[in-house]
Formats: C-alpha cells, structure tokens, sequence
C-alpha cells in the first residue's frame, strides 16, 4: 500500500510502527502526546497560529489577497457549499491515495503549490521543503521568485524526488530558455507555467507595510541572480556584475519577469520548443481559455485564482472546475487549486473532476510557525483527515471521486471559515 508507507516509521527499539495509515499516525501522536512539532490539527486555527508566531509583515504577506479579499471569500464560500453525499457499507478499511499524473505514480494527490520567497516565512525556506516534501513524496514545485537556486533546491529534494519548475515567464525569451534549461538539467520533470500574475495585483496589505521585498534586492531573487544569461545580459547593459549591485540587479529581474505585459498564446511557442516534459498552465479559471490550453498543445492545466491573491472580485475557484473538466478533462490533465484547506475540500476538488489538488497557504503557516518540519506536519494533517474523510465517505481509492457523491447545496449559515 503505497499510501501507507511513507509514513511508516520505527519506535526506539526499530520496530515499525503498527499505526500505518495517515489518520492513525496523527491519531497515535496526539493521543500519546508525542508530536515532534506542535501545529494545530484545527484548519481554523491555523492563520491565528501562524500570525501569533511569525514576523507582521511576513504574515500580511501569506494571509493577505488582492482587493478586499472578495475571491478569498468565494474561494472559502464555494467549499462551503459543494457537500459530501457520503456512501455506505464499502470495504474501504485500507485506503489508496495514489494518483498516476503524466505518466508518474505518487503516493497521494496532494502537491505543494508554488510559493516565492521563502526565506521570509522561515530560514528553512525552499531547500527545507523540498527535504520534506521528498520525505513525504509528495511533488515539490519550485517557484521562480524563490529565495534559493533551482540547483540549490534540486540537490536539497534529492536524486528520484518528484519536483516540479514553476515558471514566472520572462520578457526576454534568451532568459526564459536558460531557465528552462537548468530546470531540465536539475531533473525537474514538470513545468508549471503561471499565467495570471504578470504583474502584481493591488494588495493592500502588502502596499500597507511596504513588502515587496524582491524589487529591493532584499531576498527572493535567488532563481535569477543565479543565472548566467541574465547576470550576461546585465553586464552588457550595466557595465557591472550583478552582485555588485543587487538592488538595480533586482529591479532588472522582476521588471523582467513581473513586467506588467502579459504574453499571448502565440508566445508559448518558445516554451513549448524548449521544453521537452509535460507542460501546465496554472491560472486557468475559463472554460474558453482551458480550451484553448488544449489547442496550444500543453498537457496539463490548474484550475486556480491564485488563492485570490490576484484578480479580486474573481469567481471561487471551484465553481468553475465543473464545466472545465466537462470542455477538456478527457484530454487535458486538470489539477486545483485556491482555497483548499481540509481533508474535504480535496474529496470535493477531486469529486468535481480534479486530478491532483495544491496546498498553498496552509503549509506555508506551518513553515511560519515551526519551519519544515511544520510544514511537514500541516501536509501530513491534510493527508490524515483526506484518508479519515475517504473512508467515512466509502470512497477506497482515488478513482472512487466522482461527481454523484458531491452537490452544491446553499444553506443561509454558510460562512466562509479557515481562511
Ligand atoms: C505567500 C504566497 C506566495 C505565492 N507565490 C507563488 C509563486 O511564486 N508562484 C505561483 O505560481 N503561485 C504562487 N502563489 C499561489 C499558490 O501557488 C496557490 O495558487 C495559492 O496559494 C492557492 O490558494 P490557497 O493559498 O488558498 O491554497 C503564492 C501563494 C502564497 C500564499
Ligand atoms: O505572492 C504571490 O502570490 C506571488 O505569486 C509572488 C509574486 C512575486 C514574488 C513572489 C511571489
């Protein structure tokens, strides 16, 4: 059972564990009171964990959404209101979790969503998840406004690791195609390419402490200051390394990468020419433009609003999964994101079509509140509550999700709590 051995584990005498399944190893260390790290298993207790144990700023940066935090709020409202028809009298005494996606088995259908700059969260940043996250084999995808090298993180996931490349797509293609290239070489086998923030969203949380640490050469260049054709090219304009002077160097990347000019579909031609895995376009949340993905020949999309930290006022990511897995879901691989935050929520997400689910902010407080092995314990209390909810609903394997044990029902108390 794949799905349990990853978190087999030994007692002092080198006995495995007798508690296999993800459900009964958060069970066992909370009844015997021997977590390693003390992260709350409460979803709506977490953000209040994160913001009593982490720097302000740093916080409001994770917490925070674009606008008034509508999209947030509908990302919350659309789990709220999707429900579980659970089924009975199922032997689902041992569950499966594992998905296949492009060819490549994993243990469960979770994955670590990009997320830039973690060093600002905590000293473990990008290198420390993908550790735990290798441990966990559960797919790293790194960011390209990361506080660590694409190599750094490579070596750090380890040989057979599954990771992935998340492309903050630049203007100039020559720095674009060197990228890709490490990537390939580093042996991340996917490459997201993340469509919606070209430039970044009004977030009034972020203008109000004044964090835009990148733009300032702070931290979170780290992917670009390390590339040869880039530091090439600033040379050339600026007569001087890019170590020299990081703060032009940083406003050089980011105008590059968050320009304020969106690409066209045309333009994914040089990806595609310069990439030879699957490639998946995270952003998606029309049913016209998931259509188009499938023309432009890519293999995968995420159906995500960026956990509504990008366009405010946008529809809750998953009411719009349906009709997209109805237009492309045979053909295109469609994965979730945006609001995910319970065991539920990734029955629901995967009821409705989905074939993988990303976790954004959750972890990302557990890394803020007690770094990796932090995040390891909220993706492992993710994982326990999916495999708890998978049996009670009768659901045994992954393949069991379908769009009969879900519907979307209004109750006026619904609220949009675990934000
Ligand atoms: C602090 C933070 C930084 C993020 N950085 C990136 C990034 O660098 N690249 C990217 O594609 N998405 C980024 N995202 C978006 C996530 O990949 C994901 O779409 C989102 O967090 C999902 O919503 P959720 O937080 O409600 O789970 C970031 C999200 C957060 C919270
Ligand atoms: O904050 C984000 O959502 C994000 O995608 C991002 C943008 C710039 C740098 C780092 C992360």
């Amino acid at each position: 059972m794949a799905s349990h051995q990853i978190v087999e584990s030994k007692n002092e005498k080198g006995e495995l564990k007798k508690y296999g399944a993800f459900q009964n190893e958060i069970y066992y260390q909370g009844m015997f009171q021997n977590r390693t790290v003390e992260v709350t298993t409460d979803p709506s207790k977490l953000e209040k964990q994160a913001k009593d144990a982490m720097n302000h700023k740093a916080f409001c940066y994770i917490a925070g959404g674009a606008g008034e935090r509508a999209t947030m709020d509908a990302n919350r409202l659309a789990f709220r209101q999707w429900k579980i028809i659970p089924r009975m009298l199922r032997d689902t005494t041992n569950r499966d979790l594992q998905i296949t996606l492009f060819g490549q088995t994993y243990p469960t259908p979770l994955l670590f969503a990009p997320v830039g700059i973690q060093a600002v969260f905590h000293p473990d940043k990008e290198t420390g998840v993908a550790k735990i996250a290798a441990e966990l084999k559960v797919p790293y995808i790194l960011s390209t406004a990361a506080a660590s090298t694409i190599e750094e993180v490579a070596e750090a996931s380890g040989d057979g690791s599954p990771r992935w490349f998340q492309l903050y797509w630049p203007q100039t293609d020559e720095i674009t195609i060197s990228l890709l290239q490490r990537a390939k070489k580093a042996r991340y086998t996917a490459l997201v390419v993340t469509l919606d923030t070209w430039a970044l969203a009004w977030r009034p949380w972020d203008l109000d402490t004044g964090f835009l640490p990148f733009v300032k050469g702070e931290v979170g260049n780290d992917v670009g200051f390390s590339d040869p054709v880039f530091q090439r090219i600033f040379r050339e304009k600026h007569g001087k390394d890019v170590k020299n002077d990081i703060v032009t160097a940083a406003v050089a990347w980011s105008s590059d990468v968050f320009s304020g000019k969106a690409h066209t579909w045309e333009q994914l031609k040089v990806i595609k020419e310069n990439w030879d895995g699957p490639i998946i376009l995270k952003g998606i949340q029309h049913v016209e433009d998931a259509k188009l993905a499938l023309e432009a020949g890519v293999q995968g999309i995420i159906v995500s609003n960026h956990g509504g930290r990008q366009m405010d006022g946008a529809i809750g990511s998953l009411d719009v999964l349906p009709e997209i897995v109805d237009a492309v879901g045979e053909k295109l691989t469609v994965l979730f994101d945006s609001g995910v935050r319970t065991g539920a929520d990734v029955i629901k997400a995967l009821c409705l079509g989905a074939k993988g689910v990303l976790i954004g902010r959750p972890w990302v407080y557990g890394l803020g509140i007690a770094g990796k092995e932090g995040a390891k314990q909220v993706m492992q209390n993710i994982l326990a509550d999916l495999d708890q909810g998978m049996g009670l609903s009768g659901i045994g394997t992954i393949a069991n999700c379908n769009r009969s044990m879900v519907r979307k029902v209004q109750y006026p108390g619904d609220s949009n709590s675990s934000n």
